[in-house]
């Protein structure tokens, strides 16, 4: 048996073992069967086994790496133990000082959790961020210090310090920091994407050195990180950064490394991650806290990711549009990835990535009704009642008409269309095609709500009436019904039968 085993390493408190092929489904037991009964097989996912090893006898163990270590890996594991999950909150759950006492009450009501906490901004912080630094733009530099929004979140994190007791010093710093950089767009009357994201960074940075500084306040031991130091490398795509493979080893490493040492939750800032060429601060697309979350996930193996909401879930529908929406108990990552992308702003469109590719369950929960069970998603569920999951509004779409009667049983029109967006490196959403016309609607971005800018849409136009009459239509929505794709006759039927009557 224990051939057929290989030690992968130890990720928190997991001993990874992979299983040779065609062992696998015999998954857990193969804990019990090779090592006996005090190692319990906790997560398995492809053909790994992780053995829990807080709940297993050193003997044991050191019998799992006799048996199963592979020369090169040196494995330490008694007393060896780290974070079991991530729990990420976001900026309404951090909004004020009551929230932060709420969050850390949350927290330490689950014990037998040691988390890695991910969090965004305070509230509509990265909002006023962007405001303020679009007003330094043009207020002269004498006029930055009384940039409402400036004056509004130096007073939401002084009052919140002063509120929880802690030192001011924590974010002093920053509120230097952050109106000498608008002093600076201002002399410069210039905002580059790059400034910005630098900008907006100011936000997790600041709320996540008040929370930990909260906790070790009230005796809880924690250490905050900001996720541009700690191995979270992405594109040069300021505002819109895409994490690189390399981020995950290495933040694995020093999360870990940092546990081993000196044992203290982590609190991290989300959001933010360093540009693999310029090394300046990046941002993962609005919303990209849940990213961060996910990503930290896979890069420490965890058994569980947690994203703390202000809804009890995910929803049947954006609450502000149809206020008795419910929550959906259970989704997988691809419909959840599916609702993101198409509109519902509860997660991020790419943060199911990381957890689908480990397959790391994610729960989506509210952290103003902790008792409400939330949305749990997996990469597979019991789809056999499901129909209807959820609808989705996406707004401010751009949507492209192009028809041509050289479509008629002609081969290579479409390619060629398609061929125009890729030169031009504009991704499209939603297609629908007939003899003479294909209908497409373009993905403005990762940034929800920003427009293409007009003169990539001339461009995109330009192109086509070389090949085809084509009809720009903008500011338009795309409603999705996100359901089970066996039953799309079903659903379509039900809203053509209701459609005329609404
Ligand atoms: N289908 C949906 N399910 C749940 N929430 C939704 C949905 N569509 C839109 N929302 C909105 O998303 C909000 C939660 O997302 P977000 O503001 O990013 O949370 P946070 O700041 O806590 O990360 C909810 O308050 C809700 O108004
Ligand atoms: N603060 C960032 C990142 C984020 O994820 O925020 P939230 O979790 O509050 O959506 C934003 O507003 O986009």
């Amino acid at each position: 048996m224990a051939s057929a085993l290989q030690l992968q390493g130890v990720q928190g408190n997991y001993l990874c073992v992979s299983v040779r092929r065609g062992l696998h489904h015999c998954k857990p037991q193969i804990g019990f069967a090779a090592f006996g009964a005090p190692v319990c097989a906790r997560r398995v996912w492809g053909n790994r086994v992780a053995f829990n090893v807080t709940t297993c006898k050193a003997s044991t163990t050191s019998d799992v790496i006799e048996k199963s270590v592979t020369e090169n890996r040196v494995v330490s594991i008694e007393g060896e133990t780290s974070f079991t999950c991530v729990m990420k909150f976001g900026g309404s759950s951090v909004a004020s000082a009551e929230r932060m006492k709420e969050v850390a009450t949350l927290i330490l009501s689950f014990p037998e959790e040691r988390p890695i906490v991910v969090l965004s901004a305070m509230g509509k912080t990265t909002n006023k961020l962007l405001l303020a630094g679009e007003k330094a733009v043009s207020c002269g530099v004498t006029n930055v210090s009384s940039i409402e929004e400036l004056c509004f979140i130096k007073d939401l994190h002084l009052r919140t310090v002063d509120q929880l007791g802690v030192d001011g010093s924590v974010i002093a710093k920053h509120l230097e920091e952050l109106e000498q950089l608008l002093k600076g767009i201002a002399m410069m009357k210039e905002l580059t994407k790059r400034t910005q994201d630098y900008l907006v960074s100011f936000g997790e940075c600041m709320s996540t050195r008040i929370f930990a500084a909260y906790l070790n306040k009230i005796g809880v031991k924690a250490r905050q990180y900001d996720a541009f130091e700690i191995g979270f490398i992405t594109t040069d795509d300021f505002t819109n950064a895409d994490i690189l493979e390399a981020t995950y080893p290495a933040v694995a490493k020093r999360l870990h490394g940092d546990w081993l040492s000196d044992p203290a939750i982590a609190i991290v800032t989300g959001f933010l991650g360093k540009a693999q060429k310029s090394c300046a601060v990046t941002t993962l697309g609005r919303g990209g806290s849940d990213l961060t979350a996910t990503a930290i996930g896979k890069a420490l193996g965890l058994p569980e990711i947690q994203v703390w909401k202000d809804v009890d879930g995910v929803l049947t529908c954006d609450p502000n549009i149809y206020p008795k929406a419910e929550p959906v108990p259970y989704l997988t990552f691809d419909e959840a990835a599916e609702l993101a992308y198409f509109g519902a702003q509860v997660l991020h469109p790419q943060s199911m990535r990381p957890a689908r590719e480990s397959d790391i369950p994610v729960r989506v929960k509210n952290s103003y009704n902790p008792k409400a069970p939330g949305t749990l998603i997996t990469k597979a569920r019991d789809m056999s009642k499901a129909v209807l999951t959820s609808i989705v509004l996406k707004r401010n779409v751009t949507m492209l008409d192009i028809v041509s009667t050289r479509m008629l049983g002609q081969y290579g029109f479409l390619a060629k269309v398609f061929s125009i967006f890729e030169e031009l490196g504009i991704s499209v959403d939603v297609v629908a095609t007939s003899e003479v016309s294909v209908s497409l609607t373009l993905d403005p971005s990762k940034l929800w709500s920003r427009e293409l800018i007009q003169q990539e849409l001339d461009h995109v136009v330009e192109e086509l009436e070389k090949i085809a009459v084509v009809n720009l239509l903008q500011n338009r929505s795309i409603i999705s019904l996100i359901g089970n794709v066996q039953r799309s006759s079903l659903i379509l039927e039900k809203v053509l039968y209701y459609a005329p009557f609404i």
